[in-house]
């Protein structure tokens, strides 16, 4: 598919720089020089960002030199509130197009108590992008963001197939266990695999060996938001993945983050 391209370089790979959160999370101050941030990005040799109908729109000049993938859901805002965490659908994949991206991304959250909501939304767009000709990511995470369900390899596979199963054709979800378990994970997905990152650790070297580890075992790629851009240089962390991901080095051969 044509809008895979923009994603996906030809060996099948992609770092995707995610900066998706400020719909649901306190972005304030670290996102606050967005322009000058997605420009370090895009400097650094991203294959494609992930965000906002917001930020899609205001920085559409310098997101055109990246692949392009638009989030899709929320509803809930960084302020606490009793419907927090009940996740609707907001935006489609004609609102998608006529942003020009090239994909669109919602989440599943299997055993969450809105299952059944985040399911429906990966089920809806992922036909809508069919009718379309629009990829769909779906980050699939069993429990969600919690730790009430725990991200074990099984579990994990088992979000990740689901994923798949509900029409996904880019599956988002977390490295867990040994590299050898994981390549189960992978194994269970007919649709590539891409890794997220979390919260921003002070040892990006330790995300870095997870990042090797899943695509030695055919992970397609990475979807890293706040380990790029809370940090200090984001240019130099995306050139990092960039590394990592398409040129075969190792962890252990970055130096100087
Ligand atoms: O959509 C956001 C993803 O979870 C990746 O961002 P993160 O690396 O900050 O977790």
């Amino acid at each position: 598919m044509r809008r895979l391209g923009k994603i996906f370089r030809e060996d099948g790979r992609t770092v995707i720089v995610a900066m998706d959160h400020g719909m649901g999370m306190n972005v304030n101050p670290a996102l606050d020089r967005t322009g000058e941030i997605l420009e370090a990005i895009v400097a650094g040799g991203a294959d494609a960002v992930l965000t906002t109908y917001g930020i899609a729109s205001k920085y559409a000049d310098i997101l055109r030199h990246v692949g392009l993938i638009l989030r899709c859901d929320g509803g809930y805002s960084a302020i606490p509130s009793a419907a927090n965490g009940h996740p609707r659908m907001l935006f489609s994949v004609e609102d998608a197009l006529r942003l020009g991206a090239d994909a669109v991304a919602c989440n599943g959250f299997p055993g969450t108590p809105t299952e059944q909501d985040c399911m429906k939304n990966v089920a809806e767009l992922s036909a809508q992008g069919r009718a379309w000709g629009m990829p769909v990511m779906a980050e699939m995470l069993p429990g969600g963001f919690g730790n009430e369900v725990p991200k074990t390899v099984e579990n994990v596979r088992l979000a990740a197939r689901t994923g798949c199963e509900y029409g996904a054709s880019i599956i988002k979800t977390t490295f867990t266990g040994t590299p050898e378990e994981f390549r189960g994970v992978i194994e269970a997905s007919y649709q590539p695999v891409v890794v997220l990152g979390g919260e921003k650790t002070s040892q990006l070297s330790d995300l870095f060996v997870c990042i090797e580890q899943a695509i030695s075992v055919g992970a397609a790629g990475v979807a890293i938001g706040r380990n790029v851009w809370k940090h200090p240089e984001p240019e130099a962390v995306t050139r990092a993945l960039v590394d990592l991901v398409h040129n075969g080095k190792r962890a252990a051969d970055i130096q100087g983050l």
